[in-house]
């Protein structure tokens, strides 16, 4: 699904005219969706008691629509005008529409304490002061209404954007209104997805407004929402007379002494999602303690030095491994010493295969970032904004608030596929696009899902999967197995291996 800035939904919107559609059309459709949605989650709408707010903009225009909708199902219902006249001919003309029902149309400046006894004894409100046209804060009498309207019991309804929230940033200076439910329109704004603006975004769907597929196609950088239509195609059926080898070898160069689990739970990802033949790779001493967690897989011992991580004097015997295997994913729980860069450094430049480096895979190349343009068949990097930080030398805050800008910047500059973690993953591929996953849960938040996910995208590297499908899809897959083992356990409880024990019911759907 597409996320689009204001400024691009403005052009999309223009370009549809040239589709034979109408502002005014598209106006009357978003009203329209919005109400029947509205009407669908208040069923039964009859009599209950809806304040539609309508601001001076097309926003505004669009709550004129809702309203008149809302009324024709049998809601009473009552606008607030804030602002005055309307702006556009379009919300002019709904307005005069909306002056043929029963509805009464108060104007904000008109009785104050009338306006927030209605609010108060509201059902339901429709928030359609702002949208996307909304930059700044909130001006006092507005502000009064999204006061009064966060402190009625009512079920509030945003149309496109909460009143208060830029749709570019999610930012609110000042007062905003609480949505519990958002209607956005036509596609996702970058708020919509905004690391912070969950609290007043509420529950967030998209209305379709009739803007055809053409007028899309003038967008050639737009930002996509990672959904199950994104990742269905790219996941493999298992032909019957396959043998391991159909499905790839995967090398996980992974633990040291204190960190064995991350070789355990990235090895053993990459085994249930289907990889024919798992290779761990890791310190000589570990491998006995590992295999009793690990049936399936296949051990690499490596020589190893006086802290109990991977010595370079292992090279000779990684380096054949690393050379007969179709995927790579290197770090999980490796210690951040001059030892692993040296590795990680062989590793990257010598693969012909496609690599994944994770958590000190990527404090290894931080000193030394331009060997990450050495790989020769792909590189994925999955840092958080920690390691990011350090691989960019920018603050873990700005990060969180340019994210989206600065995954692009970086992979566009390394030619690398980045999956930049956090609450909404956003996967930057090197050719500038971009792909957010939206799969915020707090039982993520825990020592081990990192390296899960490495596991995985290494699991469909391996198997054959292009390096951003892999990485897309494995990003996908990895929060929706967290999803289910939230709900089978609960998010404060639930393990990285937990999840590991879900996962196999993603797959199961392909079988
Ligand atoms: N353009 C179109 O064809 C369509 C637009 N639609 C709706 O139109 C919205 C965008 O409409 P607009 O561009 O008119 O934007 P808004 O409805 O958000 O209103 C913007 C108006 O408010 C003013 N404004 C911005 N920030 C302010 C602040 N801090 N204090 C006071 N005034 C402020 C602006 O100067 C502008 O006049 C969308 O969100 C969507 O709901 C839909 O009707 C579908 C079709
Ligand atoms: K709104």
């Amino acid at each position: 699904m597409r996320i689009l800035s204001s400024e691009q939904m403005r052009a999309v919107e223009c370009e549809a005219l040239k589709h034979s559609q109408t502002y005014l059309r598209l106006m009357e459709n978003a009203g329209t969706g919005a109400a029947k949605m509205i009407a669908r989650y208040e069923s039964p709408i009859e009599n209950r008691r809806c304040v539609v707010l309508c601001g001076k903009g097309n926003n505004g225009g669009d709550g004129f629509v809702v309203a008149r909708k809302l009324c024709r199902e049998g809601a009473i219902v009552t606008c607030v005008l804030a602002g005055g006249e309307p702006r556009s001919e379009e919300a002019r003309e709904m307005l005069r529409l909306l002056s043929l029902e029963p509805v009464s149309v108060l104007p904000l400046e008109e009785d104050r304490a009338q306006i927030n006894l209605l609010l108060m004894e509201a059902d339901l409100i429709v928030d359609a002061l702002f949208g996307t046209g909304f930059q700044g804060a909130l001006p006092d009498g507005y502000g009064f209404l999204a006061e009064m309207s966060n402190l009625s019991k009512a079920r509030v309804y945003a149309l496109d954007i909460p009143s208060g929230m830029n749709a570019d940033t999610g930012i609110t200076t000042g007062k905003c209104l609480k949505a519990n439910q958002t209607i956005a329109f036509g596609c996702l704004k970058p708020a919509h997805l905004s690391e912070g603006a969950a609290e007043y975004l509420g529950e967030v769907a998209v209305c379709d407004i009739g803007i055809p597929e053409e007028a899309f196609s003038i967008i050639d950088d737009a930002v996509y929402l990672i959904d199950h239509d994104m990742v269905l195609p790219h996941l493999r059926q298992r032909p019957d007379d396959s043998y391991k080898g159909s499905f790839g070898y995967l090398l996980v160069v992974a633990g040291s002494l204190g960190m064995t689990g991350a070789a355990v739970l990235a090895s053993r990802a990459a085994s249930q999602c289907g990889t024919g033949l798992v290779y761990l790779a890791t310190a000589r001493s570990l491998v006995l303690p590992l295999a009793a967690h690990l049936t399936e897989q296949v051990m690499v011992p490596l020589a190893e030095n006086e802290a109990g991580g991977i010595s370079p004097l292992s090279l000779p015997e990684l380096l054949p491994v690393l050379q007969k295997s179709t995927a790579c994913v290197a770090g999980c729980g490796l210690k951040n010493t001059e030892d692993t860069r040296s590795i990680i450094r062989s590793i990257i430049t010598n693969a012909e295969c496609p690599v994944v480096l994770d958590a000190d895979g990527i404090n290894s190349v931080v000193g030394d970032i331009n060997i990450i343009r050495c790989a020769k068949n792909g590189l994925i990097l999955t840092p958080h904004y920690g390691e990011f930080s350090r691989l960019t030398g920018k603050t873990v805050e700005y990060i969180a608030q340019n994210r989206v800008a600065l995954a692009k910047a970086f992979a566009q500059e390394y030619k690398v596929t980045l999956v930049l973690k956090g609450t909404t993953t956003v996967v930057a591929l090197p050719d500038g696009s971009v792909c957010l996953n939206k799969g915020s849960n707090s039982g993520l938040a825990k020592a081990g899902s990192g390296d899960l996910l490495a596991g995985i995208i290494g699991g469909l590297l391996a198997q054959g999967l292009g390096i951003n499908e892999a990485a897309i899809c494995g990003v996908y897959l990895h929060s929706q197995a967290a999803r289910l083992t939230a709900k089978r356990l609960c998010k404060t409880s639930m393990q990285p291996s937990d999840i590991l024990n879900d996962l196999y019911l993603l797959f199961k759907e392909l079988d």
